[in-house]
């Protein structure tokens, strides 16, 4: 095997063409055929790859790697300047070159003492003036000095927002909930996901919060206009200003949509829509339900973790320690999927926000400057909580896909935790010592299925383990991962902090919406598509004809059923099936 002597290199063009990269490629062909099982019993090799901060425990010594393996890793890290990259963002640099902004989300968790600054100016008061703002109106509400147009007491809030807007607000909303819930979060444009967030609300006693950085989004843009001609059909246009406040950093579209400005809490450019959850985006609504007490203390979680980001060394860095081992599993173990598999339902919505942080941020193609890579980047997460994708798709997982799999697990006082707990142990040691032949014949089973019944194992995974869930380690958790997403970028040399892919379906949609109604409104032939596209264009406006008979169905449906009959509201989805299915087949 070869010595490990990590050399530096001037960093020439992209990553992969640097010594450290290529030290690596070496080592990798080098260790490819260790098997876990052998590697796990080196003790102090398991030892070396244990890390804990603030009772935060990090168990990565399940993953395909030697102690050589990350002195080599953590030399590509040093030959990629990760440490002037972090010092770089924390200084407020425009390290955002494609959209030349800084990337600054750590100043929303910042202490109303420290300094930020970006563009010669100190952040942390413009912060601190929102949340203040965030206390004062969640206070007024929760208190209920703060009432509808009509006097009532506000009872319910719907949040409209989506991608950024909304899977972050998910994720800390409902790994916080304990009870009756009072905000709604509505993301899709499908009417039936508005029926579903206003079933059973009144106008008279509904807040509704519009949640857009660009404010532009046509899909939210689409729901906010739907809930405010619900709201002024009960509570009049007058109503507007006690019934609907925004969150964005476009305060002049705010304005223009009918709503006062003192109604909207802003927040700014350097801080990117999947990474907004500590603005008011994720705050707000937070704030109304839980009090403004826990968003304090999910901040000063995520402000302790980008303490650690800035100062630890970068071999006890926690989030570069990540950044590394997705760095290894994707662009040297051919890895390229990773499961999020937190053990705790509370957790259920946190893969669904990773996932855009990471997939959006370093879904590319090119570096920085422009360049084509010649390294794939980016990784592709999934998960559901532990036990559940037991029961779905671990079995893939043990059989094929080499995925990296990452439970988070909290642990919890309450006894009824154990079997979860069970699980949570045994499902990294089934990944990684897999069974052999010889343990399935010793085990009895026949020859006929023992071949169904071995697994290689091998299956790399790293263990995240809290000490418990609250605002604190949520916000420690949350830190974590987006600090592990830029790590990856700096390494690749990527901006993990645009989204021009998504740009380009936007437009492309915005092409279709003209076309849709040019058809519609003045009986024009569908013109400048594919033939595909065209084909399944002019079968869907054909088609349409059928979801108008469907939409009556529905009406009808709902006009028999009393919404607040859950069951009903199923039967309501089966004609919504039935339509999709019929349509689906159809076409
Ligand atoms: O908050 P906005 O501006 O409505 O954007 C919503 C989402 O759309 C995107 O711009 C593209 O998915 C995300 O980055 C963002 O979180």
């Amino acid at each position: 095997m070869q010595a490990c002597r990590p050399c530096s290199s001037p960093a020439t063009g992209l990553i992969s063409s640097s010594i450290a990269w290529r030290n690596l490629r070496e080592h990798v062909d080098g260790i490819f055929d260790l098997h876990l099982k052998d590697l796990l019993q080196d003790e102090r090799r398991c030892r070396n790859m244990i890390k804990e901060y603030e009772g935060i425990v990090l168990d990565y010594s399940r993953q395909r790697a030697t102690s050589c393996t990350f002195k080599f890793l953590l030399a590509l890290a040093k030959e990629a300047g990760v440490k002037e990259k972090i010092d770089m963002m924390f200084e407020g640099k425009h390290i955002n070159k494609t959209e030349d902004r800084a990337v600054l989300h750590v100043a929303l968790r910042a202490p109303r003492t420290e300094k930020i600054v970006c563009d010669g100016k100190n952040v942390v008061p413009d912060v601190w003036d929102v949340l203040d703002k965030i206390k004062c109106f969640s206070e007024r509400v929760r208190s209920g000095s703060w009432v509808g147009q009509t006097g009532k007491v506000l009872k319910d809030v719907v949040a409209i927002g989506i991608g950024g807007s909304y899977l972050g607000p998910l994720f800390a909303y409902t790994a916080l909930q304990t009870g009756a819930e009072l905000v709604q979060l509505l993301a899709n444009v499908d009417p039936i996901d508005v029926a579903i967030a206003l079933n059973g609300l009144c106008p008279e006693t509904t807040l509704v919060v519009i949640v857009s950085k660009t404010f532009t989004t046509q899909e939210t843009m689409l729901n906010a206009k739907t809930m405010r001609s619900w709201l002024i059909a009960s509570v009049g246009k007058e109503g507007i200003a006690k019934h609907m406040v925004a969150v964005s950093t476009n305060l002049k579209l705010v304005k223009e949509f009918g709503l006062d400005p003192d109604n909207a809490f802003a927040f700014w450019d350097w801080v990117g829509g999947r990474y907004s959850v500590c603005s008011a985006v994720g705050l707000l609504p937070l704030a109304i339900q839980y009090g403004f007490n826990k968003v304090n203390q999910f901040l000063e979680g995520a402000w302790s973790i980008d303490s650690h980001f800035r100062c630890a060394p970068l071999e006890d860095n926690i989030p570069v320690i990540l950044g590394l081992i997705s760095i290894w599993n994707v662009s040297f173990l051919r890895c390229p999927a990773r499961a999020i598999l937190p053990y705790s339902q509370a957790l259920q919505k946190l893969t669904p926000h990773i996932q855009q942080v990471s997939m959006e941020s370093n879904g590319k193609g090119v570096s920085m400057d422009g360049r084509p890579l010649d390294f794939h980047a980016g990784e592709i997460d999934f998960g559901e909580p532990g036990t559940n994708g037991q029961h779905s798709f671990y079995q893939l997982i043990h059989q094929v896909i080499t995925a990296v799999y990452s439970p988070t697990h909290v642990c919890e006082p309450i006894s009824n935790h154990d079997e979860l707990m069970c699980n949570f142990f045994a499902q990294p040691d089934a990944l990684a010592y897999g069974k052999t032949w010889e343990q399935a014949k010793a085990e009895g089973i026949s020859d006929d299925l023992i071949p169904h019944k071995i697994f290689t194992g091998n299956r790399p995974s790293l263990n995240i383990l809290l000490p418990t869930l609250d605002a604190y380690t949520l916000g420690q958790l949350l830190a974590l991962y987006e600090h592990r997403v830029v790590v990856q970028g700096f390494i690749w040399g990527i901006n993990s902090f645009d989204q021009w892919g998504v740009e380009l379906g936007k437009s492309l949609a915005g092409k279709v919406r003209v076309s849709m109604n040019s058809v519609r409104m003045k009986g024009e032939e569908l013109k400048g598509y594919n033939y595909s596209t065209t084909y399944l264009l002019n079968r869907y406006l054909k088609g349409k004809t059928l979801y108008k008979l469907h939409k009556s169905m529905l009406l009808d449906v709902k006009d028999k059923v009393h919404l607040r009959d859950i069951r009903q509201l199923v039967l309501l989805f089966f004609f919504d099936l039935i339509y999709h299915t019929t349509i689906t087949s159809y076409t």
